[in-house]
């Protein structure tokens, strides 16, 4: 028997919390309250992360605060987190782009913001904030590449290790330049960092502050490609078109390659496997996989 309509949205809504929040790394137990975290956060207003979803399936995220070379105020990290609770609701979704306004990427925290929240309660809680963000963002089942314009600076450079791959513009650069702050990341950019580049490369990077230009990326595998043009908007069709040759095809299946990968990436072996074996138990039989038998390709 079918359930009544209110009963149907009080489940589902139960499930997208309970969903938000076994992706998430923080809650209450660990002295977090995200309500109250959000409520400073909204002190520090200006700029906006704006979401365009394509009928491709490539969602368009755009981090918008020029003035400030893209640096997060505090509003602007809430909408980040409203940004990737929209994504984790778009069921037509494959793909991801994350760029900045104005032809740069990001400049990191709004450093005004940083200074008034300078002690440790605030610190503790940004940082926990902008973790589950950034964990929910790389957990999301679209493929995701930053496309680096310009700079990536400090948290900037962190949010673009929560993507599954990098394009850099030429003269672009990425600098994890938080010793000069008297800081280490905080957002998770250095255990992500090392799942990336390694150990060594990653203490070279944090330990010197190092300015890492699109050459030095794809010597270290940070980045994927350097895309041919530095103009705005040439660029991000550019990125478009690298991303589009690993989205194309049916949307259930290129959102199980991503859950595939996430559980090799995050979990340990035995616990992998048994979710690739549940992801496999989605895709067989169903629709593109009877297509496909009906057609049977030749893969040449
Ligand atoms: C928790 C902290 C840590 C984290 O989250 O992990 C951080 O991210 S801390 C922030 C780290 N970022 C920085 O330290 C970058 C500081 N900015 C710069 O070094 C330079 O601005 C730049 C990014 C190299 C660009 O230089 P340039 O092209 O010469 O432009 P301007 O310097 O003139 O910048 C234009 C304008 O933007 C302001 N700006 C830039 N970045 C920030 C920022 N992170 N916070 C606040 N404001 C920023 C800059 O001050 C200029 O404004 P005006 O002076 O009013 O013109």
């Amino acid at each position: 028997m079918a359930l009544p309509l209110w009963k149907n949205l009080l489940q589902t809504t139960k499930k997208r919390i309970l969903q938000q929040r076994w992706l998430s790394l923080y809650n209450g137990a660990h002295g977090y309250e995200e309500e109250l975290v959000k409520k400073k956060l909204q002190q520090f207003s200006g700029g906006s992360v704006n979401l365009s979803k394509e009928d491709n399936g490539i969602g368009i995220l755009t981090l918008n605060n020029p003035k400030l070379m893209n640096a997060f105020t505090g509003t602007m990290i809430v909408e980040l987190q409203e940004r990737v609770t929209e994504l984790e609701n778009w069921k037509d979704g494959k793909g991801l782009i994350i760029h900045g306004a104005g032809n740069t990427f990001c400049s990191g925290s709004d450093l005004n913001a940083v200074k008034e929240m300078s002690n440790s309660q605030d610190g503790m809680n940004m940082c926990m904030f902008m973790q589950n963000t950034l964990t929910r963002l790389m957990r999301l089942p679209l493929i995701s590449v930053a496309l680096v314009q310009g700079k990536a600076f400090g948290g900037g450079a962190e949010l673009t290790t929560a993507c599954d791959f990098r394009l850099m513009t030429p003269g672009s650069e990425i600098r994890f330049v938080h010793k000069h702050m008297g800081l280490v990341p905080g957002w998770g950019g250095a255990a992500r960092l090392v799942r990336i580049v390694g150990s060594g490369a990653a203490l070279q990077l944090l330990g010197g502050a190092a300015r890492v230009d699109p050459e030095r990326a794809l010597r270290l595998g940070l980045s994927e490609e350097t895309l041919p043009s530095s103009d705005e908007t040439t660029a991000l069709g550019e990125a478009r078109a690298w991303l589009n040759q690993y989205t194309e095809g049916p949307t259930t299946v290129i959102r199980a390659v991503k859950k595939v990968v996430t559980a090799g990436r995050e979990l340990p072996l035995e616990a992998a496997l048994r979710t690739e074996k549940d992801i496999f138990g989605t895709v067989w039989g169903g629709p593109a996989n009877l297509q496909a038998l009906d057609r049977r390709p030749k893969q040449k």
